[in-house]
């Protein structure tokens, strides 16, 4: 290509001549230009003219289909050749644009035409300013083909009419405009032309410049991925994770998966909205971990039940001492199971139809570990939920899918741990669920636990009906009050009430010994830990119902003991250095020691424990009672009870009227833990007689019981645990209600052994025997 020379205007010649005419087909010359132009034998005729005319000029006119062009272009031939191929040519230059007048005859073959240049004028303003605007498109067209010498050569021109003449270059302007360029004169109106479709065209490619760098950018993008997934591939393959291709595929996944109809279905069409997603969806995610969900959940994976009723005892005889009762119970109640099932009546609903056993008792005594056992009787997958703190519903039932980071609920986690759909889940702590604002979690427990309802149990997360009829549930909970009536209404309460001092020593010879033993990478023949140990650690070093503290002791006198020379032998002198000091003496005699402070027996959620109930008198002279310690209602009730009493048989008891003039003020100890219930009536009634007849109660006494305003003792509850809290309190005698006589069959015998147990039906035969004769001086 010719670089375009621009003409100055001033060079343009002004007056018609006569020109030898060539005209051209396929391209357009506007003035200003140079180019080389194909001769065929008319053409050759023109050129031949032209060169044997002064100057070498001829006038160039497009052919046009219809008529003969108005207008042509002056040029000079500047050079006549052949291209490549042998095709006669000539390089010609345009000058001036020029109207074309009347053809005349000859000279020579050649066609010959009056040509008239077109007058070149001064532009006007508005021209001018037309001029600008279009320099300006001009170089931003210029810009995006980085044409950068262009840019200066086209900036240079100053002639509007030049400058709207260089179009002849233009390549984005097709030969029929070009043409149009030419047959319109007026300077003005061809760039008010120019202008619009250069608009036109830049709009065009800019729109165009989009979408090529959108393809180009995504077709880079597909490749990206493409490389990088064929890295990671490369790179799992290299770290032996091959698999991860088979993975990924989830519609095989689904396919080959033993999954339940309905199920299968969704799963597809999961599988089909992540085909459609593509990868870099984020829902993409979400769909694949709900389908890691779906395929990891053991849909159709069963074990087989043992039904065999000795054997289950046995195991429960192997892992657990003593709790017969306990036992008997389990085991009745996988009987009862086992037959409901064989005849065919698992979805027999409704209340009391055991369809859950409550484990409730004490920590440490082997609720959890009965659950284990219990799985282990029937051959079946064992999973623990905790439930204590649980306040969520969305933590039973799952959040839904669309809520950012949203998992299945605990429920369908505790199946997908135990990869079977019937499994023993533990419900550990059903007394420890709370509702708030966020939905009521036992509600939803509720629901699981209903065989009416658990055979289409659906988790939010999972919106899939999951069949959980097959599963054994069995809760635990440390008291029974704050258990919701509804769940409580479900389900078969076995209480644990706790151990006696034998039974402790028992199961830490027989069970917690060797476990630690093992745990301290010891074997059994390198300690030995003797029986008179193991009763100083359960009376002395620990006041608890269970075994847990127990074991947490022995545990660390056996991590001490390894570090030293074995073999070794644990005796009862030897806990001072390997486990300190003991934590609990037996205070009964010390707190006791000043009248007004008398000893009761309470339940609470850690098991049974003594409690000391304090009385004492006030300065001034108006009566009244204040009462401190945390106590609920009936608590303070049961004080108003009591004082009543006080004044309404202080003459029969011997106190004093002015006595009964003081203010007094009743404190139960322990202030953190809050207290209610009517059974600690003797307790306060007897505090405030020993306080006002100045008489100590006697240190080795506890009771228990309920008193009226006409000092009858009525029944309570709690008797085993509150006897072994008793005992573990180093008392000696317990007085209890008369109603509760028969509670005493429960009771371990060797509690009874260790207590004297005064069966009492009236206040008064407390307040007379359990009150030192000693007068203590004020
Ligand atoms: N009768 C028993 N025979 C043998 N081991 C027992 C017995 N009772 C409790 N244990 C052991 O005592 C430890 C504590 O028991 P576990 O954790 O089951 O108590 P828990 O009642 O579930 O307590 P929590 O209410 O705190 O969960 C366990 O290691 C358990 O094996």
């Amino acid at each position: 290509m010719v670089e375009p020379r621009v003409l100055n205007s001033s060079e343009v010649p002004v007056t018609s001549k006569r020109l030898p005419v060539l005209f051209l087909d396929d391209i357009v010359l506007l003035p200003g230009m140079a180019a080389p132009v194909e001769l065929d034998e008319k053409a050759q005729a023109a050129v031949d003219a032209a060169r044997t005319s002064a100057g070498s000029e001829l006038l160039i006119a497009p052919r046009l289909e219809d008529r003969y062009a108005s207008y042509g272009v002056v040029a000079t031939v500047e050079q006549v050749g052949k291209f490549r191929g042998g095709t006669p040519a000539a390089v010609l230059r345009t000058g001036v644009r020029a109207k074309i007048g009347s053809g005349v005859t000859g000279p020579g073959a050649a066609l010959w035409v009056e040509a008239e240049p077109v007058p070149v004028s001064k532009p006007s303003a508005a021209t001018r300013e037309l001029a600008a605007e279009y320099k300006k498109l001009v170089v931003s067209v210029l810009q995006r083909r980085e044409a950068w010498q262009v840019i200066d050569s086209v900036s240079a021109i100053d002639d509007p009419g030049d400058l709207a003449d260089t179009a002849g270059w233009a390549p984005y302007l097709s030969s029929d405009r070009k043409r149009e360029l030419l047959e319109t004169p007026d300077v003005e109106a061809r760039l008010r032309l120019l202008i619009d479709w250069t608009r036109d065209f830049l709009a065009e490619s800019e729109v165009s410049e989009k979408i090529e760098h959108d393809v180009r950018e995504s077709v880079e993008k597909r490749n990206r991925e493409y490389l990088l997934r064929e890295q990671l591939k490369a790179i799992r393959k290299e770290l032996g994770e091959g698999e991860a291709d088979d993975k990924d595929d989830y519609r095989a996944r689904v396919e080959a998966a033993d999954l339940p109809d309905a199920v299968r279905e969704a799963a597809l069409r999961e599988v089909e909205k992540l085909e459609r997603a593509g990868d870099q969806n984020p829902e993409a995610g979400w769909i694949r971990s709900w389908l890691d969900t779906v395929l990891d959940l053991p849909w159709a994976v069963r074990t087989t039940d043992s039904t065999d009723l000795e054997a289950a005892r046995a195991v429960l005889d192997t892992d657990h001492h003593g709790l017969d009762e306990v036992k008997e119970r389990i085991v009745e109640y996988l009987g009862v199971r086992a037959r409901r099932e064989s005849r065919g009546l698992t979805t027999v609903g409704g209340r009391g139809s055991g369809a859950v056993i409550l484990l409730a008792g004490p920590p440490g005594v082997g609720k959890t570990s009965l659950g284990e056992s219990v799985a282990k009787t029937l051959s079946r997958k064992f999973v623990r939920v905790a439930l204590g703190g649980v306040r969520d519903e969305a933590e039973i039932r799952g959040h839904r899918r669309t809520y950012v980071g949203a998992l299945p609920g605990r429920i369908v986690r505790a199946i997908r741990e135990a990869g079977t759909m019937n499994p023993v889940v533990l419900l550990d702590e059903v007394d420890k669920v709370g509702s708030d604002y966020r939905g009521d979690p036992a509600a939803a427990l509720l629901e699981v636990l209903d065989p009416a309802q658990n055979h289409t149990f659906r988790d939010h997360y999972l919106d899939l009906d999951l069949d959980l009829s097959d599963v054994l549930f069995i809760a635990t909970a440390n008291t029974l009050e704050t258990i919701p009536q509804a769940l409580f209404d479900r389900m078969e309460l076995i209480t644990i009430d706790g151990y006696t001092a034998n039974d402790k020593v028992a199961i830490a010879r027989d069970f917690l010994l060797p476990r630690q033993i093992e745990r301290a990478a010891l074997s059994p023949g390198e300690v030995t830990v003797t029986e008179d140990a193991l009763r100083l650690i359960a009376a002395d070093y620990t006041r608890e119902a269970g075994v847990r503290s127990f074991e947490r002791l022995l545990a660390k006198a056996l991590r001490k003991v390894a570090l030293g020379t074995l073999p070794a032998t644990v005796d009862a002198a030897d806990l001072k250095d390997l486990i300190g000091r003991p934590r609990f003496t037996p205070d009964a005699a010390e707190r006791t020691a000043v009248p007004g402070v008398s000893t009761g027996l309470a339940v609470t959620g850690m098991g049974g424990d003594v409690l000391y109930i304090e009385a004492s008198l006030l300065p001034g002279d108006k009566g009244g009672l204040s009462v401190t310690g945390q106590l609920g209602d009936v608590m303070k009730e049961s004080a108003q009870i009591a004082i009543s009493y006080v004044r309404a048989h202080a003459g029969e008891l011997g106190i004093s009227p002015e006595q009964l003039d003081h203010p007094i003020h009743l404190h139960v100890p322990a202030g953190a833990v809050p207290k209610d219930g009517p059974s600690a009536g003797v307790t306060m009634t007897t505090a405030l007689v020993s306080l006002l007849l100045g008489r100590t109660v006697r240190a080795e006494v506890g009771m228990t019981g309920e008193v009226s305003l006409t000092g009858r003792v009525l029944p309570i509850g709690g008797v085993k645990q509150k006897l072994l809290a008793a005992q573990r309190a180093g008392l000696t005698e317990v007085y209890l209600p008369q109603r509760n006589e028969p509670d005493l069959d429960d009771v371990p015998a060797d509690v009874l052994d260790a207590l004297t147990v005064h069966i009492v039906s009236d206040v008064r035969e407390i307040l007379d025997t359990a009150l030192d004769d000693v007068l203590v001086a004020a």
